[in-house]
């Protein structure tokens, strides 16, 4: 889905994360702690053809795009990566400000899901991929289920992506474990060698 743009490492290693993880892992709420306390960290905002959700902001959280605006970015190759999430919306990671935080020395994350991570796999080899881990499976469906924004058939369409995404573990350079969200947040940063 994406171009065949290679990007090669830049001199003393990468400065590029990229953490994938199964739905309601947690990795919204340990990229915004960490946005919160590691503000050094430059975070991309994905592009996206879902609705804006009450309250968040375009440009903030993501831009809200119309498919057309969506299917410029993709003719023009201005994503690095792009895929339909859950069958519905597609989701993309803007190239041009990857580049451009990138090169002033930021260490740059993108929160993308499992097949955006391979997509960046074929275009960044060297980019550092982590891989967000619940505790157990048992507790990724407690977590779905608590955070109430599914119904349930939506809910069982989520966890069966979720089982082939906790196969894919083994891909990834690094697992984190999603047990305490602080922790979780130390142990990215950790990797992130800050
Ligand atoms: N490939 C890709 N996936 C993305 C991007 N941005 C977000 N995602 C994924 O899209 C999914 C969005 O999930 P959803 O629960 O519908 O909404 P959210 O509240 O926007 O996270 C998550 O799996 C994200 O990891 C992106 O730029 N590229
Ligand atoms: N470490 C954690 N311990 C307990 N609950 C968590 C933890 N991390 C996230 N959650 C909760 O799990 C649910 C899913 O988290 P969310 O960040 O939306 O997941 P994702 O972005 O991976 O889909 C939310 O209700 C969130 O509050």
């Amino acid at each position: 889905m994406t171009s065949g743009t290679r990007h090669p490492s830049p001199p003393g290693g990468t400065h590029l994360t990229v953490l994938s993880g199964p739905t309601a892992v947690g990795k919204g709420t340990v990229v915004e702690r960490l946005r919160a306390d590691y503000p050094q960290i430059w975070v991309s905002i994905s592009a996206t053809t879902r609705p804006a959700r009450p309250g968040e902001v375009n440009g903030e959280h993501y831009l809200f795009l119309t498919e057309a605006e969506f299917d410029q970015l993709i003719e023009t190759d201005a994503l690095l990566e792009w895929a339909s999430v859950h069958g519905s919306a597609r989701y993309g990671t803007p190239r041009g400000p990857v580049l451009q935080a990138i090169s002033e020395g930021r260490e740059a994350l993108l929160e993308i899901d499992l097949q955006g991570a391979r997509q960046v796999r074929q275009s960044w080899p060297d980019a550092r991929f982590v891989f967000l881990a619940p505790p157990s499976w048992e507790e990724l469906v407690r977590r779905l289920v608590g955070r109430g924004t599914e119904s349930a058939e939506e809910r069982a369409r989520r966890l069966e992506t979720a089982r082939e995404e906790m196969a894919a573990a083994s891909e990834f350079d690094h697992v984190i474990v999603n047990g305490e969200v602080g922790q979780a947040v130390e142990d990215l940063v950790g990797l992130l060698g800050l």
